[in-house]
């Protein structure tokens, strides 16, 4: 646990450059992300939203500023952090069941309990039935719902998620969206998100964060104040278009910033 007010993310006048004499890819991003929020990143593209994600995640280091996870730093707070990326990456000679059992395999944990943890994550994201098959065999949606299923084998506390539904058509995003929202409820962890749909952005989150590029920075702050749970109700309340055309409009203006 968490000592309290710990904030779960905490970035402070973060800046990242690609190398010594390189233009600043982010400048002075200052972020703190509570337990329990969804925390959206909204941008144009090239505004270095990947690459916060993957600050956060220890995947590449800061160039000044500092960075916690949960108080630790993000290479320390590796074990409690997952990241779900656009493509699915499965690996294709590996059953549904044996993707999703990688993370566990990898740490060692007993056979058994192995699997009975990757039992009830495919139930959680209802593919049971395909436990057996392959990656190749599976559409999209389903192949995204594995790779859910194996970032969360781990128990994170944080979940970074890179455009997890960009491939996906309308309705399939939609619903994954729904399925999202309910494993949250169930399982409770922060969510950093990034995404080009803003009406994604706005369904799924307590707060936007939208960013202009050239150097990447905050540019707005949206809290999302529509009652949970989100459903597809929700799509079709007034308050909903209110706020998609609101962040819209912002993100336009932060295009031309
Ligand atoms: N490893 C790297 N080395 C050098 N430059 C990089 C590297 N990774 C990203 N960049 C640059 O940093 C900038 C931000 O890239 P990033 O992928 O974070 O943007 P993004 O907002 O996620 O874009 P998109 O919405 O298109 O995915 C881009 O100009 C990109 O070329």
């Amino acid at each position: 646990m968490s000592a309290p007010g710990i904030p779960e993310v905490l970035l402070t006048n973060v800046t990242k450059r690609f190398g010594p004499s390189a233009a600043p890819v982010l400048d002075a991003i200052s972020l703190t992300v509570e337990r329990g929020e969804f925390v959206t990143l909204l941008g144009p593209s090239g505004c270095g939203k990947s690459t916060l994600l993957k600050l956060v995640a220890g995947l590449s280091p800061i160039t000044s500023g500092e960075i916690t996870v949960n108080g630790m730093t993000p290479v320390n707070a590796r074990p409690i952090v997952s990241f779900v990326f656009q493509d699915a990456t499965l690996l294709p000679w590996r059953t549904v069941e044996k993707n999703v059992a990688l993370a566990l395999e990898l740490e060692g944990r007993p056979r058994d309990e192995t699997a009975q943890t990757t039992q009830s994550l495919l139930q959680l994201v209802d593919l049971s039935h395909v436990a057996q098959h392959y990656p190749r065999q599976l559409s999209g949606g389903m192949k995204m719902r594995v790779s859910i299923a194996r970032a969360l084998a781990t128990r994170p506390r944080v979940l970074l998620m890179d455009e997890p539904f960009a491939a996906l058509d309308e309705i399939t995003r939609d619903r994954m969206n729904e399925e999202l929202l309910r494993l949250r409820a169930e399982q409770d962890w922060t969510v950093l998100f990034v995404t080009h749909s803003v009406a994604e952005a706005i369904f799924l989150s307590s707060r936007v964060i939208i960013l202009a590029p050239h150097p990447g920075r905050i540019a707005h702050e949206l809290t999302i104040d529509l009652p949970w749970p989100r459903t597809a109700e929700t799509r079709e309340s007034e308050a909903f278009d209110a706020l998609v055309n609101r962040a819209s409009r912002l993100l336009r203006e932060a295009h031309r910033a």
